[in-house]
């Protein structure tokens, strides 16, 4: 492909394992995405463990694209959203960014929960039922658990989706590492609910040390309760769900649509009494939170310094400061987001965020990396005047005070 790509370069950033099984599975699966992607330069990157690592992937996939037009999606290939999407891999796209200055590279959201995926993790439990019942059977979901309380609620979540349309006796959720209850004592647990057939599945991609601690340990717990019939299920692997879901998180970044972008769509929103977050408070977040505040949303912003006139709103109670750095929590609850810091890096991360939970974000530094633009507005006669260009704000700045000064004077 070299010299011949047309479009934005798909980055797969994988966990990686030192089992030889799961790194071939991450690149049959690679290759699964490529041929459903054939105009499309397709890699994967491993965050630890296995080559290539992340950087040197995505590394290699610019060094491919044309000199004028270096640009790609990285998609998490993670269920959930722990330390490794946080964190370690916008890192590892930081340091790339500072080698490749002018590349764009766009971060997709994590994989789950996705009714694909779901659909993939049935599969797997049905191959390992065999003649079992899912009446009489309670299924034990592994997750690994994380240092993000939201990842392992999102987990707990899960399992009570699989309770509601399984059809199971019941269904406990537990975890292999870092949080509670860990497996032996979900074994525990199901088998005082009274059954006598427990399948377990762990929710993993790919063989690999988690595959592996959850078979060891479902067994060890099993010598040690013949009572209890128990069956291990396995893992998604590669397949035709997992590949639809990572082609579809990379679709979703429209990568081919940011060179010349598409008109935006024009809409009101009724933000009263509705959480609107802020990121940053400088000059531009002072520019646009009093039409906000007029809007009536509640105003949250984060940012370790605030221009004076932020400070009096936040010192006369009309917004919420929060005096520190933005963390990917200040995004929950929330229906809009202005990402307006000086640090791209920050920036990146709120959009990230925003992206993952569908919420509509303004990234004040880079247009088409955000999901919405802010118009030039006024008030007038009753109504509402709002210009929007393409990406173009001080053209639309003056065509509003244009038409200002025609209705002024009609
Ligand atoms: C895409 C958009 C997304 C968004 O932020 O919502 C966006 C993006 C960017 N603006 C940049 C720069 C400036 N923008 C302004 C002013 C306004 N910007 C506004 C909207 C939008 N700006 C959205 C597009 C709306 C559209 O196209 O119609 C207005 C209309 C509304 C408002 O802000 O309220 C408001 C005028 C209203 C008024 O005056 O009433 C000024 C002038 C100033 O600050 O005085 C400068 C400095 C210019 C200079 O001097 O060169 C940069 C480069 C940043 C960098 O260099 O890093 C980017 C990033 C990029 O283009 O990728
Ligand atoms: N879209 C637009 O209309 C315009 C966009 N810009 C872009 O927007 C960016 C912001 O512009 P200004 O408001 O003038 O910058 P500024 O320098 O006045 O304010 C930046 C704010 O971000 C905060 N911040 C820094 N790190 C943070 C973190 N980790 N978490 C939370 N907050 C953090 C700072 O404390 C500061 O309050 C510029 O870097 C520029 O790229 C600039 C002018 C207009």
């Amino acid at each position: 492909m070299q010299g011949t790509v047309m479009t934005a370069a798909l980055v797969i950033a994988a966990h990686g394992t030192r089992d030889p099984a799961g790194q071939l599975v991450a690149h049959a699966l690679t290759a699964r995405v490529a041929a459903l992607l054939p105009d499309v330069d397709v890699s994967v990157g491993f965050i630890e463990l296995s080559h290539p690592t992340i950087p040197e992937a995505l590394s290699a996939a610019l060094s491919r694209c044309p000199a004028d037009d270096k640009r790609v999606v990285v998609v998490p290939l993670m269920l959930g959203t722990g330390t490794h999407v946080r964190h370690d891999i916008p890192d590892f796209i930081e340091e790339v960014v500072a080698e490749f200055p002018d590349a764009r590279i766009d971060y997709a959201p994590h994989l789950g929960p996705d009714p694909a995926l779901f659909r993939a993790v049935n599969r797997r439990i049905d191959d390992a039922m065999g003649d079992w019942r899912r009446e009489d059977t309670t299924l034990v979901l592994v997750g690994r658990g994380a240092l993000v309380p939201d990842a392992n609620a999102d987990h707990v979540r899960l399992a009570r989706m699989h309770y509601e349309q399984g059809g199971w006796r019941n269904v406990t959720p537990c975890f292999l590492q870092v949080t509670q209850p860990h497996l032996p004592e979900g074994l525990d647990r199901a088998r005082a609910q009274g059954t006598g057939q427990i399948l377990v599945i762990g929710h993993w991609l790919f063989p690999g040390r988690m595959r592996t601690w959850t078979h060891e340990q479902a067994l060890a717990w099993a010598c040690d309760h013949p009572e209890t019939a128990v069956r291990v299920g396995e893992v998604i692997g590669d397949c035709d769900e997992l590949a639809g879901v990572v082609l579809q998180r990379f679709r979703d970044m429209r990568p081919d649509h940011r060179v010349e972008g598409s008109p935006a769509y024009v809409c009101g929103l009724l933000l009263q009494d509705r959480q609107v977050l802020i990121v940053g408070g400088g000059n531009v977040a002072q520019r646009r939170v009093p039409t906000l505040l007029e809007a009536g949303a509640h105003v949250r912003l984060v940012s370790p310094t605030a221009t004076p006139a932020l400070e009096h709103l936040a010192g006369t109670g009309q917004i919420e400061w929060h005096r520190r750095p933005f963390e990917d929590s200040d995004l929950e609850g929330v229906w809009y987001v202005q990402a307006t810091t000086d640090d791209p890096r920050v920036n990146r991360r709120v959009a990230h965020g925003a992206e993952a939970r569908h919420t509509f974000c303004v990234r004040a530094d880079d247009a088409w990396a955000g999901s919405a633009w802010t118009p030039a507005t006024m008030r007038t006669r009753g109504a509402t005047v709002s210009v929007l260009s393409n990406k173009d704000p001080r053209r639309s700045r003056a065509l509003r005070d244009e038409i200002a000064g025609l209705l002024e004077g009609a």
